[in-house]
């Protein structure tokens, strides 16, 4: 696996994370700063929304003013620097419109230079509700056009283009109509397909198809799988890998998290980057 370890006394490049709180700890920007340090990058945040939430389930969540989510942005890029962002928990109309908005005013994704990886959450693993019914207009026509990567779930797929995918040979139609949306590439995760032995994820582009292959990990400790996929393909753009590189590299960096996952609290333990923290450098 790549290192990325940036040199001592050198400024490591540096990611943002427009996303929601999880005050559990295990999935949203907790996740995503986790992930972003365990992958040697400075991680910045836009805060989206605060959910009262563990490992049972949501309970709960207010969203911020969407001018305030879009000051955030605008903070840190124009100070700090963005070298690659990512969007999770969105939340509503108004902050998905005002996430576009201040991105285009910055040059994170369309066609500038800074990758741009939105993550189109809908809901929390336990079927909780992220994303108001009406945001998938907005997340479809405003954001996914100025994407570098999508990376939905089979549920997110199911929402944003009506494709039921049972079975791996759909995971290529989902990949077709999701890029349809305007995104230049598409990665359809394959984590919610029960039943099938391995976990293919499909990476598109418009005109290419690559298998992501590996193991399905027999575990019921999977929360902020997803998060942590997009956090550490997103790390990996920040320190100048190609697009396909870099989601090898998350590919590679979640199935580990997924294998040194732990319980937590009565319901669903999270993922865990923190096997990148190895002894020997402490
Ligand atoms: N049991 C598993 N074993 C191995 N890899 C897994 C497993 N579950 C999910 N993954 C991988 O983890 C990544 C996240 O996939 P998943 O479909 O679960 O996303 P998600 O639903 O967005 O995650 P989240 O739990 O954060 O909502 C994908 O690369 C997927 O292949
Ligand atoms: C805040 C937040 N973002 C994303 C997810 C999806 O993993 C979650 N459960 N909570």
């Amino acid at each position: 696996m790549a290192s990325l370890v940036p040199a001592p006394g050198v400024t490591p490049p540096r990611a943002l994370t427009i996303a929601g709180s999880d005050s559990g700890g295990g999935a949203g920007l907790q996740a995503d700063l986790r992930t972003f340090a365990c992958c040697g990058v400075h991680g910045m945040t836009a805060v989206t929304a605060v959910t009262v939430q563990n490992s049972v389930g949501v309970s709960g969540f207010t969203e911020m003013p969407a001018d305030v989510v879009a000051a955030q942005i605008r903070a840190v890029a124009t100070d700090i620097g963005v070298d690659a962002a990512k969007t999770g928990m969105l939340a509503s109309t108004e902050i998905i419109s005002a996430v576009a908005d201040a991105c285009d005013a910055v040059g994170i994704g369309g066609s500038d230079a800074t990758p741009f990886v939105v993550d189109p959450v809908a809901a929390s693993m336990h079927g909780d509700p992220l994303l108001h019914s009406d945001a998938l207009d907005a997340l479809r026509g405003l954001l996914f056009p100025r994407a570098t990567l999508v990376t939905p779930n089979l549920d997110e797929v199911r929402l944003l283009v009506g494709v039921d995918v049972t079975e791996p040979s759909g995971l290529r139609k989902a990949a077709r109509a999701v890029h349809e949306l305007g995104p230049r590439w598409v990665l359809i995760k394959a984590g919610h397909l029960a039943g099938a032995p391995d976990c293919v994820d499909v990476l598109y582009d418009g005109s290419e198809f690559v298998e992501l292959p590996g193991p399905r990990v027999d575990t019921a400790h999977t929360h902020g799988g997803g998060d942590t996929l997009a956090s550490a393909i997103t790390s990996a753009l920040a320190h100048g890998m190609d697009l396909v590189d870099a989601v090898r590299f998350g590919k590679r960096f979640v199935l580990r998290a997924v294998r040194e996952s732990y319980p937590l609290g009565a319901g669903v333990g999270p993922v865990s980057p923190l096997w990148r923290i190895s002894p020997e450098r402490v």
